[in-house]
């Protein structure tokens, strides 16, 4: 086959994606029958970008939280990475907005306090995103929200050289800053960015568009944009504070997360500490040592590595099993 890495391993389906060096498709995971999201990159292809998906592989695993789409295990060839990632049954952000034409206030705000709450743990950690957009935000099988970064753009939060050209997708959601050159902190282009998904989410279309790039250059730099008669008062007051130009007087990420906006219905502000326990599920431990016959205590040792692998991965995706009311239960049994 194609990727004999894989065999044995994973059953590959179909393409779900493909960006400019890598392609992602959907798979099952032979032990546990749960699907994934394999991403495949070619090294010829990334060039000098490889140290970025060094560090992309480095983030992800410090970024374990309920809103941000996991990674299971990596594998890595001579020619390629794969990457073996959390799927997402119900795709992208992007098209559900486009099916509902635009989000009521209610819905966008559940919404986004998923987006803010990843965010912020991404900020928390020392990293910035700068690469945020619907296409980017993918719907499980809950409706909940996991944030990924399909362009490898995730670096840590300094400033950072300005690699928008490199970096695919549209500049739409890019920050003004980032796009005149100047230097910029990655973590305040995120929250502009957050202003213009907002507005996305409430008005269904972008606050800055023009086929031409110059033309929408002078937009995002301009910082005016419409405001539909459908907002409501508040939203809009929040929207400008996120797409303010200059970005000293944008809102800070500690100040959204305990915004009126963002706290009305819920009355807690965004929680964004990572519900995944430290501790290691003794059910999942079990099923894993009675399948490759060890100790209970020999497993917990294996796993307690995280060198995701194989076993990294089963453990995961088999705890996925459990938290989804599922049967903690491997396929194959000796
Ligand atoms: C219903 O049909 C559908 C239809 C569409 C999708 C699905 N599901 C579905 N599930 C999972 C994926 C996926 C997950 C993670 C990564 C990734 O690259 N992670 C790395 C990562 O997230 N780093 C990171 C995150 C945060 C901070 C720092 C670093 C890549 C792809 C997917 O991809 C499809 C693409 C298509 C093009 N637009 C983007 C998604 N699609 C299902």
């Amino acid at each position: 086959s194609q990727y004999p890495e894989l065999k044995g391993f994973y059953h590959l389906r179909e393409t779900i994606g493909s960006g400019g060096f890598a392609k992602v498709k959907l798979a099952y995971h032979a032990l546990t029958g749960e699907k994934v999201a394999i991403k495949i990159m070619d090294k010829r292809a990334l060039g000098d970008d490889l140290p970025r998906v060094k560090t992309e592989i480095a983030a992800m695993k410090e970024l374990c939280q309920q809103h941000i789409c996991k990674l299971f295990q990596v594998l890595e060839t001579e020619t390629r990475f794969y990457m073996v990632l959390e799927y997402c049954p119900e795709g992208e952000l992007f098209d559900y907005i486009v099916s509902k034409d635009r989000l009521d206030e209610a819905e966008a705000r559940i919404f986004f306090r998923q987006i803010v709450s990843a965010v912020a743990f991404i900020h928390y950690k020392g990293y910035a995103h700068r690469d945020l957009k619907p296409e980017n935000l993918l719907l499980d099988e809950e409706q909940n929200l996991k944030l990924i970064d399909f362009g490898l753009c995730a670096k840590p939060k300094g400033g950072m050289e300005n690699h928008l050209f490199t970096c695919c997708g549209s500049p739409a959601y890019a920050a003004p800053e980032l796009i005149s050159g100047k230097q910029y902190l990655g973590a305040e282009a995120d929250l502009w960015s957050m202003g213009v998904l907002l507005y996305a989410l409430l008005c269904g279309y972008l606050p800055f568009d023009d086929e031409k790039i110059p033309s929408l250059y002078r937009k995002i730099q301009s910082g005016k944009y419409d405001v539909p008669d459908w907002l409501s008062p508040e939203s809009s007051i929040l929207i400008a504070q996120m797409l303010q130009v200059d970005p000293k007087r944008r809102i800070s990420i500690q100040q959204l997360i305990n915004h009126p906006w963002l706290r009305k219905g819920f009355n807690i502000p965004c929680e964004f500490e990572s519900k995944y326990k430290s501790t290691l599920d003794e059910d999942c431990i079990t099923e894993l040592a009675v399948h490759y016959g060890k100790t209970r205590t020999e497993m917990e040792e294996d796993v307690s590595k995280w060198t995701y692998d194989y076993l990294t991965a089963s453990y995961f995706l088999l705890l996925e099993k459990k938290m989804k009311g599922r049967p903690v239960r491997l396929l194959q049994r000796p």
